[in-house]
């Protein structure tokens, strides 16, 4: 298990800053969930934890290392909101997950690891010879998790990868990631601008506005004590906000 930590970054585009002086940790074996309206600079701080936005101040560390200057196997995995952006459409899928895997490994034994792979997030091997469009948005985003998982990250950031779905599916993918992160004792940070999503799945809840950090704290106490006028009108959106 790994600790991802942004200690003070920054990211700018033309000289304005996306993400301005963000430190966040996310404790190793934990899910943070990091919220904030559009524009408030979610992706992009997720982006520059992957090396794909340049870090202009700061350092993006896991386990105390800088990890945008990782060579080769990416031990933090990026899964979008849109898995299309992830799985080449001519690919059948069982390819796109054996792609991802570490080393270099008999044909047999890819094969074995990308059905073991595929039932881990619930879909039956017979998936693999699939090309994405056959698949529901639903199955899409299992595969692009079995992909990400392929790799063996120590760190998995979900970037609204239940927005473009259905509620009936959003639910079932919730499930899964507590589920993942349960049994393989993943660290995950899991971004959505839907405070109710977020909620399910974190241990901690950070809030960004602006491009910056305005809360963070437990759960429970973000959620029944918000100090910063944005969580409050983040959880004035969401009214059907139940108990459990
Ligand atoms: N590649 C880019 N070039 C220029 N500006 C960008 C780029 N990517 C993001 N931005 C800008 O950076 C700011 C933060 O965007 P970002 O996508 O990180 O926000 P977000 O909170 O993830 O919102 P959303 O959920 O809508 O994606 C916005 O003002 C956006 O327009």
């Amino acid at each position: 298990m790994s600790a991802l930590e942004f200690q003070d970054v920054t990211v700018r585009f033309g000289g304005h800053p996306a993400v301005d002086g963000v430190s966040l940790t996310v404790p190793a074996g934990t899910t943070v969930g990091l919220v904030g309206e559009s524009g408030s600079g979610k992706s992009t701080l997720a982006a520059a934890a992957v090396g794909l936005h340049r870090v202009a101040g700061g350092r993006v560390l896991l386990d105390g290392a800088d990890v945008t200057r990782v060579r080769g196997r990416r031990p933090v995995q990026l899964v979008f909101q849109d898995p299309y952006s992830s799985l080449d459409p001519r690919m059948p899928v069982g390819a796109s997950i054996a792609e991802a895997l570490p080393g270099r490994r008999p044909r047999g034994a890819r094969d074995g690891r990308v059905c073991r792979l595929l039932e881990l997030v619930h879909l039956d091997p017979d998936v693999r010879r699939a090309l994405p469009r056959a698949l529901s948005g639903g199955q899409r985003q299992r595969v692009a998790l079995a992909r990400a998982l392929a790799a063996e990250p120590a760190v998995v950031i979900a970037d609204e990868i239940t927005s473009a779905l259905d509620v009936s599916v959003q639910g079932s993918v919730l499930n899964l990631i507590r589920e993942l992160q349960r049994d393989l004792g993943l660290t995950i940070l899991f971004i959505s601008h839907n405070l109710a999503v977020v909620r399910y799945v974190s241990d901690e809840i950070a809030v960004m506005a602006g491009g910056r950090l305005v809360e963070h704290g437990p759960a429970a106490q973000v959620l029944t004590a918000p100090a910063h006028a944005h969580t409050r009108a983040l959880l004035d959106a969401v009214p059907k906000l139940r108990s459990s």
